[in-house]
């Protein structure tokens, strides 16, 4: 039986996400679900709840999802392995397939089926639906910092987003539907791409003018090299911290696509722990916030 003392502590929590509830209340909310963070089935039940909640108080979550640590599985079980460059993963046109298989069936499918069955009305697209994420081959310098270097690594596959139509993910928002979107985009040519998910989420949330982004990973947030969260970065901070090695690998393409989303008017990114059950409350609805904060402009 529940006891009767936590009546008060209820309210108190209630009452303390009202002011949140207003605030974002019709405002769109990106949430990009990494595949390390679809780490366990009561992970992915508490994800797919709040993302419900949200819908039901009158936010308009878009789900983008990742699935690199699933794509891996089936490749392994494939016997084939690949290379990952700046947190991209090469791709080759056996391992596009697998990717498309992964991310536009399988993942895609088990999140629309949790997202349902915790009672929302969750729609699954990839990028080739309604042609709405137009890709190109991404050219990815030797060294992501230099603008200069003449060097162009490979990555096949590889694309980056070239243009997003939100028609179709708005028209889905504007009624009971919660888009859940793979990052598959489609070049000119007609061939497809595999888009690292974040790239994709923040062009999205850019896109469709969105409130925040919040990118669930598994980490606490950006961590110092002490292990220690860091949180309230501007733009800067996250030049200097790639520079110096503190951020690297699948974080650069997070941080990057945090501070061009930022650039692109997006009020805040939040990176947080999708370890944590109902992280997406947690950040959107209590005054603590959890994870790393990160704003255009340094803080005063
Ligand atoms: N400074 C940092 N803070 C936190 N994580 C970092 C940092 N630098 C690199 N990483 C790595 O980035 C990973 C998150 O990126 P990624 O594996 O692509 O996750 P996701 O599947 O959530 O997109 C972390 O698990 C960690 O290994
Ligand atoms: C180009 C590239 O690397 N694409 C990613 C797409 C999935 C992804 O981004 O998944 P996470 O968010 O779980 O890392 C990949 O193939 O793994």
């Amino acid at each position: 039986m529940k006891q009767k003392k936590a009546a008060p502590l209820i309210a108190e929590v209630l009452i303390e996400a009202l002011p949140y509830i207003q605030r974002f209340k019709g405002k769109t909310v990106v949430v990009k679900f990494g595949g390390n963070a679809m780490v366990d089935e009561a992970l992915k039940h508490s994800f797919a709840r709040d993302i419900v909640l949200m819908k039901l108080v009158g936010i308009n979550p878009i789900v983008v999802h990742g699935g690199g640590p699933q794509i891996g599985q089936v490749l392994a079980k494939l016997g084939k392995t690949t290379g990952f460059v700046d947190g991209m993963r090469i791709t080759d046109s056996e391992t596009m397939d697998v990717v498309e298989m992964v991310l536009g069936g399988l993942v895609n499918k088990e999140i629309v089926n949790l997202i349902n069955m915790n009672g929302g009305k969750a729609v699954g697209l990839t990028g080739k639906d309604g042609d709405f994420i137009r890709a190109k081959k991404i050219n990815l310098k030797r060294s992501a910092l230099d603008d200069d270097a003449s060097e162009i690594i490979d990555l096949g596959h590889v694309g980056e987003v070239s243009s997003i139509d939100p028609a179709v993910v708005d028209m889905l928002g504007r009624s009971d539907f919660i888009p859940v979107i793979a990052p598959i985009g489609v070049g000119a040519d007609g061939y497809s791409y595999n888009i690292n998910a974040d790239l994709v989420a923040g062009k999205t949330a850019e896109v469709l003018k969105a409130e925040k982004l919040i990118l669930l990973t598994n980490t606490a947030g950006i961590l110092d090299k002490q292990g220690g969260l860091l949180t309230g970065l501007s733009v800067s901070d996250i030049d200097a911290l790639i520079a110096d090695g503190t951020i690297s690998g699948g974080m650069i393409p997070k941080t990057r696509c945090a501070t061009d989303a930022l650039n692109g008017g997006v009020h805040s990114v939040h990176i947080i722990d999708g370890r944590v059950e109902h992280a997406v409350l947690l950040e959107l609805f209590t005054d603590q916030g959890v994870g790393t904060l990160l704003v255009s402009r340094p803080r005063c």
